[in-house]
Order: C-alpha cells, then structure tokens, then sequence
C-alpha cells in the first residue's frame, strides 16, 4: 500500500470541509474522485501536500506518517501536486519552465551551484516528448495553447519523479481532442507512478478509470466501485451526477 488515510478531518470556520474515514492507493494506481463542488476534493489534495493542516487524522506514505511534515518535505518524500489552475512562467519558454523546476527540486543550494548537463536536457526533452511539447521546447510558455500549459504543468510534475501524482480537473478548459491526449497521457504514467486525479467529466472519467474510482459528498466517502458501479448507483445519481445526466451518457 502506497497511501493509507484514516479518519482524515478538517473543518474551515465550524463547516466540515472532509471527514474521510479511509481512503488506500497501491503502487501505480490511477485513482480518480469525483464528488459535487464542495465535496473536499481539492481539500483532501491540500492535506496531501502539506498545504492545509488537517484537524486530525492519519495519512501514511510509503510507511511514513505525514501530517505535520512541511510542504518541501512531502515533495521530497515523493508526493506531486498539479494544481487545477495552470501557473507557469509566461514569459520564460517551455524548455526554461521545465529546467527551473528541475533546479527547484534539487534545493537552493544546489540550485546556486547547478550546471545543466546533457542527462538533464535529455530528460526534459524526453518529458516534453512524452507531453506533447517536444516540438514546442524553445515556444515561450504564455504563448501555449490552455491544453498545452496544463501539459507543461504535469511535465513539471514528472520531472519530480514522485511516487504519487495529485491531479486536479486536468481537462477542464480542454478541447475534446486535448482531453483524449490527457487520457492516455494519465493512462502511461501510471504504469510507473501512482495518480489521483480529481474529475468532473463523466467522459473522462470513463476514458481513464481504471479499477476504483472514489465518491466523495460533504466531504465524506460515499462509495468506492468501478466506474459502472458509481455511474448506475442511486445515491450518486441523487447526489451528484442527477437522472437526466446519467440518461444522456448512457
Ligand atoms: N481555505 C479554506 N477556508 C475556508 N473554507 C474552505 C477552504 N478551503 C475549502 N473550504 C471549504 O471547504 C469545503 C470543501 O471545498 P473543496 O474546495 O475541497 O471542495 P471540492 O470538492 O474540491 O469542490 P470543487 O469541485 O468545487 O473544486 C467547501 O465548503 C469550501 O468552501
């Protein structure tokens, strides 16, 4: 087991914002949660990474208890987080975002003292292939397509090489045909990595699903099945994706 959560809390001004009673991801699990706006998707994300500081609970990563541990030190534990809002430096190019985040990772001090050597391009160029963007490495990243930053972004996840990847809403904003690309992007990185992605489209959902996927509503665990198990369960239906929802995608 990669990640064992057990009664995970946190309340923000008295509201309940999760209340998790337990969540597990294996190695090289894709894991995807949906759950209506509110639910404690992004906040149980936020837990994950060190950014909120939960009220109680247990999370163990690779064995290691990590409440309390500062954002860095989970990041060095090998958690990687991609926010749902893409955050890249417009005005560098795609390559430079990538480099930095390269030398980020590896600590100021070595930071001030870094060379970039030919396994370190080789492996941006091999990340930006794997992406999408190995033709656009010298484009400046303000100039990319929405889809293509949010490549960007998880490329600079990968460069991370965490255990465990957190991806919030990847396709939202994206065309149909991005979205797809995304798919089978999350698809292949999760033979080597293991990923949660929070998700609203159903159709996504269904493209990358691979064994669970987690419901989450007022912050709490409403069931955990295959995606065919969630789609047709009354409680899910009620709750969240609604009739007239589930009729259409059927
Ligand atoms: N920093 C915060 N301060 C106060 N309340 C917060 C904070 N972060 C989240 N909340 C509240 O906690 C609850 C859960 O929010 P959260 O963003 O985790 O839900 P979500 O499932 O990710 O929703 P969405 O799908 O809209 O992104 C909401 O009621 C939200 O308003």
């Amino acid at each position: 087991m990669l990640l064992n959560v057990k009664n995970l809390h946190v309340s923000f001004g008295g509201v309940k914002a999760l209340n998790l009673s337990a969540f597990n991801i294996q190695q090289n699990e894709l894991r995807v949660i949906i759950g209506p706006n509110g639910a404690g998707k992004s906040t149980f994300m936020d837990i994950l990474c060190g950014k909120t500081k939960p009220n109680g609970g247990d999370v163990t990563f690779n064995g290691e208890e990590i409440l309390g541990k500062k954002e860095v030190r989970i990041a060095q534990m090998g958690i990687g987080r991609k926010f749902q809002k893409p955050s890249v430096f417009p005005s560098l190019s795609v390559f430079d975002n990538m480099l930095l985040s390269v030398r980020m990772h590896k600590g100021l001090l070595t930071s001030m003292f870094f060379k970039m050597n030919t396994e370190i391009k080789d492996r941006i160029e091999s990340v930006a292939e794997m992406v999408g963007l190995g033709k656009h490495l010298e484009l400046l990243a303000g100039n990319l397509s929405h889809g293509q930053k949010q490549w960007l972004e998880i490329a600079i996840v990968i460069l991370q090489d965490p255990k465990l990847m957190l991806i919030d809403e990847p396709a939202a904003g994206m065309s149909d045909e991005e979205t797809y690309k995304t798919g089978e992007l999350l698809t292949n990185l999760s033979k080597k990595h293991s990923v949660i992605v929070i998700e609203h489209d159903m159709g996504f959902v269904k493209q990358i699903a691979q064994n669970l996927v987690t419901v989450l509503v007022r912050g709490q665990l409403l069931m955990e099945g295959s995606f065919d198990q969630v789609r047709n369960d009354e409680r899910v239906i009620d709750s969240y994706l609604g009739r007239a929802n589930t009729a259409l995608e059927k």
